[in-house]
């Protein structure tokens, strides 16, 4: 490889030519390549399948960070051959890695045909995801982990509810929680795909960035897909409340907040457990720390702060404009709940935004209560 244009992330090198590469997914890479690694030393092997690759640095760094022992690359697009080929030739070279240029469901078929299941199924695409929700899992071992992208945030987040009715089997409905609510589907979604395959899923981590999110899941030998744990959100546009809410609730609640009786709008049904796996974000956390990837580090820690929450949280810009009264730093107004025991914790998917298990009105209580202190 010659020097010109090289480009460096972690333990790769690689050219981007006219292969896709966008800097800023790097934290997805690097929580994929900690969570794979993970995998890697409870199983003792890691093969991967990483099938819409783009410039081949997620195969690069599978095999470089976490040990991966064999990887199958893909790309619909044979225009970046020669780029692809030249950033793997190491590996190439070493007989680690297969390189085809397929759709990636023709892939995921004949994995299936052939009984060649992967360890880790990464699914990397533009836009919804879904044509890959239901075909990604018959490439991928019972155990074995699948890696998602969406970035197509206006179909969950409630912009387009005919659409995510489409694509999720859901109806998606807009409020101020709603980029969670996309993590929430696609989880959701692709438990019911197991589920058809009497298969389950566990939510590994969940991601959103900004701009894509993502999700890793494990791929469970029968199906968990409960009245328990996919249902439904409501929220009520008049108050800001939310209600998580049961099939058998369906029809039968109403907001009832100082006498007013609001409907509540329903977006689901959905994923309604943990976003993450505790034991396995703190597995991904102390490799993180023994990397001195200390960023990725105060992510997970975040990310393990805020699990056993509601499925929605509440943004300081709902609090301060119904509590009529400017609204505190973040941290201020987790300290105070915390210390009047309730619990409560900031989210990593909106840095305005809190978790926690009191009440709204209590959030404007308490809000009000700390603007009220400062302008004495
Ligand atoms: C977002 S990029 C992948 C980025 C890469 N995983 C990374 O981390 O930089 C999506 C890639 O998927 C490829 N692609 C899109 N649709 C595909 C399909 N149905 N099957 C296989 N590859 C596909 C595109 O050519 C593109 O290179």
């Amino acid at each position: 490889m010659n020097n010109h244009n090289l480009i460096i992330e972690e333990k790769a090198t690689f050219r981007v030519g006219n292969a896709f590469y966008r800097p800023q997914s790097k934290v997805t890479r690097d929580l994929g390549v900690l969570a794979a690694t993970i995998y890697k030393h409870k199983h003792g092997q890691l093969r991967v399948l990483d099938a819409m690759t783009g410039c081949g640095i997620r195969a690069l760094r599978y095999y470089l960070e976490s040990g991966a022992d064999e990887i199958l690359v893909n790309d619909s697009n044979l225009d970046i051959k020669p780029i692809l080929e030249d950033n793997l030739q190491d590996i190439l070279f070493l007989n680690k890695v297969k390189i085809s240029y397929k759709n990636a469901n023709h892939i995921f078929f004949e994995c299936y045909n052939n009984k060649d299941y992967y360890d880790l199924v990464d699914v990397d695409g533009f836009g919804s995801p879904s044509p890959y929700l239901s075909t990604m899992l018959w490439a991928t071992k019972i155990g074995g982990l699948v890696y998602l992208t969406s970035t197509d945030g206006r179909t969950g987040t409630g912009h387009l509810p005919e659409k995510s009715l489409q694509v999720y089997g859901s109806y998606a409905r807009s409020h101020p929680a709603c980029q969670e609510q996309v993590l929430r589907l696609l989880i959701g979604s692709v438990l019911q795909q197991a589920a058809t395959m009497e298969l389950g899923i566990k939510p590994i981590f969940s991601l959103f960035t900004g701009q894509t999110y993502r999700v890793m899941l494990q791929l469970l030998n029968k199906s968990n897909l409960t009245l328990d744990n996919y249902g439904f959100i409501g929220y009520c546009h008049e108050c800001g409340h939310y209600k998580r809410i049961s099939w058998h609730q369906l029809g039968k609640v109403q907001c009832v907040q100082e006498k007013n009786i609001n409907p509540y709008v329903i977006s689901g049904p959905m994923w309604l457990g943990n976003l993450h796996d505790r034991d396995y974000l703190g597995e991904m956390k102390t490799l993180a720390k023994e990397w001195r990837w200390l960023k990725r580090v105060e992510l997970l820690s975040v990310m393990e702060n805020e699990l056993d929450f509601p499925p929605y949280f509440y943004t300081l810009g709902e609090i301060g404009k119904r509590g009529k009264l400017d609204v505190p730093k973040r941290s201020q107004l987790i300290q105070s709940l915390n210390d009047q025991g309730y619990r409560a914790a900031p989210t990593h998917i909106n840095a305005e935004a809190i978790k926690t298990n009191a009440d709204l009105n209590i959030c404007i209580e308490f809000s009000n209560a700390i603007s009220r202190q400062k302008t004495l």
